[in-house]
């Protein structure tokens, strides 16, 4: 079975110092990569990577083996990336931050009360996301999960901030995700709970010198 991404040799620097090198890894559909490592190790950065937002210093990547910018555009059509902080606009309410959303990712039939509801935000739709608490607002984030149509979801910590219930519905996501044959590649300092061969998992350890000699 060919790969739905494949990673090759990945080497990055940052501020002038290597994170990480020859990192390698490939996922088929319905797997899930946990991206493990203690802070500042270069976890961000490598999905920053995958995600098309920052080039590494070498190392090539392969979404349904095209490279990854062959055709910048399909590219980001087949990923959705959510990064660590929600990005939701202050001023906007709940709802119009899920229009305004859907609207970024091109999508046009998104039912957003239903969305609304689906993330538990039903009732605070009116309120200017900055009176939301850190938890609601990455429901609004999150949100697009819902709508998305793409392959591979890249979620930097989308656990965060999340109540319990706010992580199950989050787990089911991925789970429907799996099923669809979605990859999913993510980072989070909480354990996850899935188990046996779907579940693939890199760790990014601090370089023993990660100082940039001549
Ligand atoms: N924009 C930037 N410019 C320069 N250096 C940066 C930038 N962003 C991050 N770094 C550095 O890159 C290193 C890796 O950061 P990164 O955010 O990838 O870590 P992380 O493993 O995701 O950490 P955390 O678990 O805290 O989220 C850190 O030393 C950080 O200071």
């Amino acid at each position: 079975m060919s790969a739905v991404i494949e990673a090759k040799q990945l080497t990055s620097v940052r501020a002038e110092r290597l994170l990480f090198s020859e990192l390698s890894f490939q996922l088929q559909t319905g797997e899930i990569l946990h991206v493990e490592g203690p802070n500042g190790a270069g976890k961000s950065t490598l999905l920053r990577i995958i995600a098309g937002l920052l080039e590494p210093l070498a190392g090539s990547i392969h979404l349904f083996g095209q490279p990854q910018w062959g055709d910048p555009e399909c590219w980001r059509r087949q990923l959705l990336f959510i990064g660590h902080k929600p990005a939701v606009k202050a001023e906007l309410s709940a709802l119009e931050n899920l229009h305004f959303q859907a609207t970024l990712d091109g999508v046009t039939n998104v039912d957003a009360w239903a969305l609304l509801e689906t993330v538990g935000l039903l009732g605070l739709e009116d309120i200017p996301a900055q009176q939301l608490s850190a938890g609601q607002q990455r429901r609004i984030a999150l949100a697009r999960l819902w709508y998305s149509q793409a392959s591979l979801w890249i979620l930097d910590e989308p656990f965060t901030a999340l109540d319990t219930y706010g992580i199950q519905l989050l787990h089911e996501r991925f789970q429907h995700h799996l099923q669809q044959d979605g990859v999913i590649i993510l980072t989070s300092h909480q354990p996850l709970t899935w188990s046996g061969d779907r579940l693939k998992k890199i760790r990014i350890e601090f370089q023993d010198d990660g100082e940039l000699h001549e």
